[in-house]
């Protein structure tokens, strides 16, 4: 029996189609998983339906330490953090108590245990605030600690952060990653943001029109996108197909490792293309090339003078850094 949450089989039906379907997967309990996919993938529906939120269609089964989940035994396993933080009246220190309370612990000992988890997650010079009065950040910081003060056995976050900027996304990931390092939790984070799946999870999969195309260690799967639509949601967005390269696989690279050259070059591992158009963004000039197999984009950094680069309609080359072959990657559940 394999301690923390997963599923068999899982399938979700809504509206007459079929929004979701999962054969396998599993975290344990210790572990994070990031859900990273883009807009309408199936993120929330596949978090809902673990949980046993679902209102929609579910067949299959989910698995609550290696046994099929009831909601009894799921509503005191489970915690859920949503994008919006939803707080009670009273004070800072009162909602963090509210979720042990609401879990039948004493008011003495919910406080006994509630407290540790305002000090690591900085929130103790906060305690005696009115909740109604937080900023959207700090509300979101008191809803993350309220969860990990009723230490659950599962903690899912259906993209707490997205409404954060980002020096205090940055924050709370760091907090929220050391709170949870050593608890005996399974975290399933859902998430469009690679960089929330790199500082919070040590697996991810990777979720496209409701399939799960990828899916082991986070540092692997973010550096090897398996066809066009991962390597897209993963920042792989030029493509470039053997007719270009002359190589047996079709490679695909980030626009930072796509470059115009400059000056004189005999590199065989250039393309050719025309420029398009150029774009100064402040910390980087964007420079837009169309090639005989496609449109590629080139991030230069900094702002590069409009008399350092050809005008638009000319013949360029393109160097390309650290292109990668898209590769199948095993679906296999990490252990
Ligand atoms: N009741 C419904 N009937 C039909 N389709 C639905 C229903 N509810 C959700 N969907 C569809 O299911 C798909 C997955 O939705 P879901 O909210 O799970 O995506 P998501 O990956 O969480 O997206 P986002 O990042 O935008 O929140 C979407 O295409 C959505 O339109």
């Amino acid at each position: 029996m394999s301690a923390g949450i997963g599923c068999r089989d899982l399938r979700v039906h809504a509206g007459g189609r079929e929004l979701l379907s999962v054969p396998e997967l599993h975290v344990s309990s210790g572990r994070t998983l990031a859900v990273l996919g883009p807009n309408g993938a199936g993120k929330s529906t596949l978090l809902r339906a673990l949980g046993l939120l679902s209102s929609h269609r579910v067949s299959g089964e989910i698995l609550l330490d290696g046994r099929p989940a009831t909601r009894s035994l799921m509503r005191h396993a489970l915690v859920a953090v949503l994008q919006r933080p939803i707080l009670r009246r009273g004070t800072v220190a009162a909602n963090v108590i509210s979720g042990l309370r609401f879990r039948g612990v004493s008011r003495r000992e919910a406080q006994a245990r509630a407290w540790p988890w305002i000090e690591a997650l900085g929130l103790a010079s906060l305690a005696g605030r009115d909740a109604r009065s937080l900023s959207i950040g700090e509300a979101q910081r008191v809803s993350i600690t309220r969860a990990l003060a009723v230490g659950p056995k599962v903690l899912l976050l259906d993209e707490p952060f997205s409404g954060l900027d980002s020096t205090t996304r940055a924050d709370l990931l760091a907090d929220l990653r050391a709170a949870l390092t050593g608890q005996p939790t399974a975290t399933i984070l859902v998430t469009h943001d690679r960089q929330e799946a790199l500082a919070l999870a040590e697996d991810t999969a990777l979720l496209i029109k409701g399939r799960i195309r990828q899916h082991g260690s986070t540092a692997e799967v973010l550096d090897h996108p398996g066809d066009a639509d991962t390597a897209r949601l993963l920042g792989f967005t030029n493509l470039l197909p053997p007719a270009l390269t002359g190589r047996t696989h079709t490679l695909v690279a980030r626009p930072e490792h796509t470059r115009l050259v400059l000056g004189p070059s005999d590199d065989s591992a250039e393309v050719i293309g025309t420029l398009r158009r150029t774009v100064a963004l402040g910390v980087a000039t964007r420079v837009d090339v169309d090639t005989a197999a496609g449109p590629l984009t080139c991030l230069h950094p900094g702002d590069l003078l409009a008399t350092e680069l050809p005008p638009a309609g000319s013949s360029v080359r393109v160097r390309i850094r650290h292109a990668r072959p898209l590769t199948e990657m095993s679906l296999a559940t990490p252990s």
